[in-house]
């Protein structure tokens, strides 16, 4: 079969994920091991016969729901790609707003930065390699994670300090900056239970009392671990900016702003002591 002809079939049998096309080129693209150009340059090209049975194994376990991350073994991060695991959250593209909010309110000087739950390590693996003065620290609570965030960080060449560990307990800084993504869905958000997201630990995703759990915790942690000046950054649902707003605002931080995802949605709160 030629690649032209594979990816058509393989986006006719995609049709209900939202990128067919994209989900066929990416597990096209893992099991020629060449990335999307190259389907475009060489559409003639045959598969062999393996080739051809893998792709159609993967293709029909993406129909039945699998994540395309979990079958590539992978994903791409503010231009890099991270090992992804069942144990980690898959990174999101509106997590690249955190990322470009730290590089952009924080100078390029040395300075002591942690990224809190940090699963395959996407937000601090991104800021210790845009930014080599920076010592970063990566925690997570669960050791699985912790491990794929450690692949990707000598995958990728980066330095960083890995710590197990329940959000700041262990930590006593100071820091420059506080980072985090943490699980921020209500548990009884119907959402949990559709899409690539009932493939990923639930334990990174939802938190108690409508969502809010985490964020309470590592705002009211943040205080104590920051120097004069430092940041707290949070990633958080589009409907609770105000509520994540008011929280840091109630616990003494300044300047307090939100940002906006890709789609224009409330996304990343951040503000000073
Ligand atoms: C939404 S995921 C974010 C993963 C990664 N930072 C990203 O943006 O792709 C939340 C992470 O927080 C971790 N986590 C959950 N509870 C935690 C806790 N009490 N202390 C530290 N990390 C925790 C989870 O294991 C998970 O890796």
């Amino acid at each position: 079969m030629r690649i032209d002809e594979a990816l058509r079939s393989a986006r006719d049998a995609l049709t209900a994920s939202p990128t067919p096309r994209l989900d066929a080129e990416l597990l096209l693209g893992r099991v020629l091991g060449r990335d999307r150009s190259y389907f475009y340059t060489w559409p003639e090209k045959q598969l062999d016969g393996d080739q051809q049975r893998l792709f159609e194994l993967l293709v029909k376990r993406r129909a039945a729901g699998e994540p395309v991350a979990h079958l590539t073994g992978e994903r791409e991060f503010y231009g890099r790609r991270f090992v992804v695991t069942a144990a980690t959250l898959i990174p999101r593209p509106d997590t690249e707003t955190l990322v470009e909010a730290a590089l952009e309110t924080l100078p390029d000087t040395p300075l002591r930065a942690v990224d809190l739950g940090t699963g395959t390590g996407a937000v601090g693996l991104s800021l210790a390699l845009e930014r080599p003065a920076w010592r970063v620290t990566l925690t997570d609570a669960s050791a699985a994670a912790l491990a794929v965030a450690r692949d990707n960080a000598e995958a990728l060449g980066a330095t960083v300090s890995l710590l197990r560990g329940d959000w700041l307990e262990a930590l006593a800084g100071p820091f420059d900056l506080i980072i985090s993504n943490p699980p921020y869905v209500d548990p009884d958000d119907h959402h949990l239970e559709q899409g690539d997201v009932r493939h990923e630990p639930r334990s990174a995703l939802a938190a108690h009392d409508r969502g809010l759990a985490d964020l309470r915790v590592i705002t009211a942690q943040a205080r104590e671990r920051l120097v004069e000046g430092g940041w707290l950054m949070l990633e958080h649902g589009h409907d609770q900016g105000s509520l994540v707003r008011r929280l840091l605002a109630d616990h003494g931080f300044q300047d307090v702003t939100t940002r906006g995802d890709l789609g224009g949605n409330d996304r990343v709160t951040l503000g000073h002591v």
